[in-house]
């Protein structure tokens, strides 16, 4: 086991309480100045549980990782870390030059340490890579490739699971099992938000120092929002529940969610959960009536369940409109997913639409949605 590159602990951090610029009562965050490394943080865990060694190194790796892949992707075509298409993956997406490249960069970072098991979006299957590793972890090694050549944000996504007896199930535990989970945006800014299961911290790339500092600490979603974030172009083709819920969105002021909501969708989950978590609202990608789109898009192991985790542990919730995604175990590695995640009030509006015909109904008919026929 390769120890983590940990340095010196006591440093003390100056803070300040944010809040969200968004919606709603913002319970905030607070605002650090930036003199604590990611490695002062994963020291200090180190201490915490059996698996915390583990778990730092590996969290210390991939931080490694996302220092280069960021210089890779800072450089564009000059370092050819280009959105240029070389094939397919296992699971049939298209596959970018970056995506294998930033792969590559992961396991690499990664391979040097005690991890029992490995599972990337770029690998066919999961790999066992020693026994007697006590933690296993998944990867999307670059989340919103179709974000490359456009130079917009996208990211990488991590989970980190606790080793079982039989590897073989490694990666069909409960997203409940996660140790840890986190992701970096390489966007204007490089960042790694990261929980180890007591809340989330945002730390920023000092490119000088090449390290990690932390910027947000104890991040909260609001419970309310007036931000939606789904793919519109695909309306077509959703359930009535989706459908209701995003009409209420459109109907604002003059509807039943009686306020008026702005709209994003960047493609990239890792720029929506980071803004989600800067500022509330809601994402869905759900599933729909296209072939292959019958459990949505994103897959399961290394996109749902971390990016639950983090939402969750920020106060906010993640469903497939039905269930809550933190309760589901894959069947397969890649298996896909509907998720809708973000402020728990709009959620938990999700939840209900699912489960109530009669509710969708009465939305979609459009005088009783409108304000001053059935409403005060
Ligand atoms: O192009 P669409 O259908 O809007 O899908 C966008 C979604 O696909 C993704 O890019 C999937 O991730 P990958 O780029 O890792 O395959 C998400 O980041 C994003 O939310
Ligand atoms: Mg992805
Ligand atoms: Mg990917």
């Amino acid at each position: 086991m390769v120890p983590v590159n940990l340095i010196v602990l006591g440093l003390t951090a100056s803070t300040s309480t944010g809040e969200g610029n968004g919606c709603g009562a913002g319970k905030g965050w607070t605002q650090m100045t930036g003199q604590l490394r990611l490695d002062d943080l994963l020291q200090r865990y180190c201490e915490t549980a059996p698996h915390a060694l583990a778990v730092a190194a590996a969290v210390d790796a991939i931080a490694a990782a996302a220092i280069e892949i960021a210089d890779l992707i800072a450089s564009g075509d000059l370092a050819d870390a280009s959105g240029l298409t070389t094939g397919r993956n296992s699971d049939g997406d298209v596959q970018r030059n970056l995506d294998v490249q930033a792969d590559a960069i992961l396991r690499r970072c990664l391979g040097t340490l005690s991890i029992a098991a490995l599972a990337s979006e770029e690998m066919r299957e999961a790999q066992i890579v020693d026994r007697d590793g006590r933690i296993c972890v998944a990867i999307d090694p670059l989340d919103g490739s179709s974000n490359i050549d456009i130079n917009m944000t996208v990211g990488t996504i991590f989970s980190i699971l606790p080793a079982p007896d039989d590897l073989s199930l490694a990666f069909h535990q409960r997203g409940s099992a996660q140790l840890a989970a986190g992701f970096v945006t390489y966007g204007p800014q490089t960042s790694l938000v990261l929980t180890l299961g007591d809340g989330v911290d945002v730390f920023t790339l000092d490119r000088k120092a090449g390290c990690f500092r932390l910027a947000r600490s104890g991040v909260q979603i609001s419970e309310a929002c007036e931000e939606f974030a789904i793919n519109t172009s695909n309306r077509r083709h959703w359930d009535p529940p989706v459908r209701a819920f995003i009409d209420e969105c459109l109907a604002g002021i003059e509807g039943p969610a009686n306020h008026d909501f702005n709209m994003r969708w960047i493609g990239s989950l890792v720029a929506e959960a980071y803004r989600i978590l800067t500022r509330g609202g809601v994402f869905l990608y759900p599933s729909d009536a296209r072939p292959g789109y019958g459990d949505g898009r994103l897959r399961l192991v290394y996109e749902a369940h971390p990016m639950a985790y983090i939402i969750e542990q920020a106060g906010g919730s993640a469903s497939t409109g039905r269930e809550r995604i933190l309760e589901l175990s894959a069947q397969s590695l890649h298996q896909r997913v509907p998720l809708i995640m973000g402020s728990i009030n709009e959620v938990r509006r999700v939840e209900e639409l699912h489960c109530d015909p009669l509710l969708v109904a009465s939305v979609s008919a459009p005088l009783f949605a409108r304000r001053g026929f059935f409403r005060l």
